[in-house]
This record gives structure tokens, C-alpha cells and sequence, in this order.
């Protein structure tokens, strides 16, 4: 019998050492049982300690994959990583506009955890004008957050005020995450499309092994709506599903090391949900 698992796809960029990006995105993706298609955007020579090289596809080539995937398969959700530069954003914007690939999930990626910068400052500009307004869900951590709402953050009332900025950038549905606060409990924010907003409140996993936490919460997200959830059950679930692969961790290279994408999400794991914190 065949089987009619949802089929979703990922723009991002390669991380050798398989932690981050497109390699992230298609674990969780299997991890959640549906499939994953990508179309790779850059190349990265990385490891755990850093980011040694990119080399970026062009624009052609990113056109060419897109147009194979829309072909052939047919795509119920989609999700943009690393973008890298202003011809790749603009490539995926145009591609975005005439394909139906569903849900569009924006992870605003701008730099690694190393440090390495992963999209140019005319590619923010890019990204602003020409992807937010496509997107259902964006889901920057707290740097980009103050980089894309021009507002600095520290603390949870700022983190409301910029999700809002962000949202009248076009988009309907903000996932603002906390994982670059401090303190023992990690907080990320909400903001629905019809103005409804919440937390999800976790313990914070003491660790530096938290390369790809990004990818994975966004991939999984797409995985989750592509299943068929709404976006506040499929965000609580991809949650969940981040903080176990965190907590269960692997001892993979010397730096940030990856995430246990194998791990299995159980009750224990999920955030609470908060109207106020
Ligand atoms: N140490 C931690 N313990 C528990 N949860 C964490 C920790 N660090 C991050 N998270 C969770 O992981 C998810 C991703 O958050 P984070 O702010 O790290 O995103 P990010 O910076 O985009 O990730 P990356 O750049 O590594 O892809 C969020 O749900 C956040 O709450
Ligand atoms: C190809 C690629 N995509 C995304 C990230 C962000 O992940 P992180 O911030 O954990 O390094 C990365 N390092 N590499």
C-alpha cells in the first residue's frame, strides 16, 4: 500500500560537519514522519568551531532546483534558511510567488552561532521588502529580531513590542525565540495572526551543543502544519521536539555541537504555555 506521507521542502544552505542547515532540516523532517525535499542555496565548509567557507549556487541553478521540485512533487509546506545574499533572496522570492507550495515558514538566519556572518546587510534590506510579506510564520531569534524591528531587547516587554514591529512587516504569525536570553528558564514568544500571543516557558539545557536549534524548531514546524496542525499546536509540538534533542544530547565535535534529532518527544518534554510572564 502506498503510504501519503506529506511531502515539504527546504531552501537553506550545507553544513559539512551536518549539524545546521539543510542537514538539520531533513533529520527533522524524517524525524516527524513526512518527507523532505531541498534545494540548496550555498555551500558551507563548517564544523562545530566555526564557519571555514561559502560558496554560494546561483541564482540560475537555484531556479533550476526550485523548478524541479515543482514538477514532480507536490509540496504541502516550505521552509527558507540561510539565504546568504540579495540574488539568492530575490531568486526564492520570485519563485515563491508564482509556486503553491503552502505554508511558508522564514527562518531569518543571519549568523551562526560561531559567530560567521550568513546574510549580507542589502540581503536583510531583500528579505524585508520582498520575503516577509510571503510568509505564514518568521521565526528570528533575538538578534534578528532587533535587527529586522530596528529595536533593542531586553526584556519580555520589548520582546512583545518587536514581535509586533515585525508583524506589521507584512507577516502573519511571529515565533520570537528566547534561547539567546540568560536565566534558568528559556522563553519564546508568539504572536498569532489574529493578534492572540502566548509563551512557551522550558527549563534552559545548560550546554553549548545547541548548533541547528533554529533549523530544527522551524523545520519541524513545517513538518507539523504540513501534518495538518494549526500553528499554535504545531508550534508547542516543534518546541517540544527541539528541547529533546537538546536535552538528550550527543557528544559531537569540539564546539556548538549538533542536536540529537533522533531523540523522541515524551510528555515530560513539553513547554508550558503562558498568557503572562
Ligand atoms: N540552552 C537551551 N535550553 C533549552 N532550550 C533552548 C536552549 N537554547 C535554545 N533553546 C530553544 O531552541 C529554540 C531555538 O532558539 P534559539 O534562540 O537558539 O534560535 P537560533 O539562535 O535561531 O538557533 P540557531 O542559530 O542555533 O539555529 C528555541 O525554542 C529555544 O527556546
Ligand atoms: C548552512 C547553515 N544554515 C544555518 C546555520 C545557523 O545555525 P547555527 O546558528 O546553529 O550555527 C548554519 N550555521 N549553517
Amino acid at each position: 500500500m502506498v503510504n501519503k506521507t506529506p511531502q515539504v521542502l527546504t531552501i537553506a544552505g550545507m553544513d559539512s560537519s551536518g549539524g545546521a542547515g539543510v542537514s538539520a532540516d531533513l533529520k527533522t523532517f524524517a524525524a516527524q514522519g513526512v518527507y523532505g525535499a531541498n534545494v540548496i542555496v550555498a555551500l558551507t565548509a563548517q564544523n562545530t568551531m566555526g564557519v571555514q567557507q561559502v560558496s554560494m549556487t546561483s541564482p540560475s541553478m537555484i531556479h533550476a532546483q526550485l523548478k524541479s521540485v515543482v514538477d514532480d512533487l507536490k509540496i504541502s509546506a516550505v521552509k527558507s534558511g540561510m539565504l546568504g545574499d540579495v540574488p539568492t533572496v530575490e531568486a526564492v522570492a520570485e519563485f515563491l510567488q508564482q509556486a503553491d507550495f503552502g505554508d511558508y515558514i522564514l527562518d531569518p538566519v543571519m549568523v551562526a552561532k560561531g559567530g560567521a556572518h550568513l546574510l549580507s546587510d542589502e540581503a536583510i534590506v531583500a528579505i524585508k521588502s520582498s520575503l516577509i510579506p510571503l510568509a505564514t510564520l518568521i521565526t528570528p531569534n533575538m538578534p534578528e529580531a532587533e535587527v529586522l524591528s530596528g529595536s533593542n531587547i531586553t526584556n519580555h516587554e520589548d520582546v512583545m513590542q518587536s514581535a509586533s514591529k515585525i508583524q506589521q512587516l507584512g507577516v502573519e504569525n511571529v515565533l520570537l525565540k528566547g534561547g539567546h536570553a540568560s536565566g534558568k528558564d528559556v522563553y519564546d514568544y508568539i504572536l498569532l495572526a489574529d493578534g492572540s500571543h502566548f509563551w512557551l516557558k522550558s527549563s534552559r539545557v545548560d550546554t553549548i551543543r545547541t548548533h541547528g536549534t533554529g533549523d530544527t524548531i522551524s523545520a519541524a514546524i513545517t513538518a507539523r502544519l504540513a501534518l495538518g496542525d494549526d500553528m499554535k499546536k504545531a508550534i508547542i509540538y516543534a518546541k517540544a521536539y527541539v528541547d529533546a534533542t537538546i536535552r538528550e544530547g550527543i557528544d559531537v565535535g569540539h564546539g556548538h555541537g549538533p542536536l540529537n534529532h533522533q531523540a523522541r518527544v515524551a510528555d515530560r518534554h513539553f513547554p508550558e504555555v503562558l498568557e503572562n510572564v
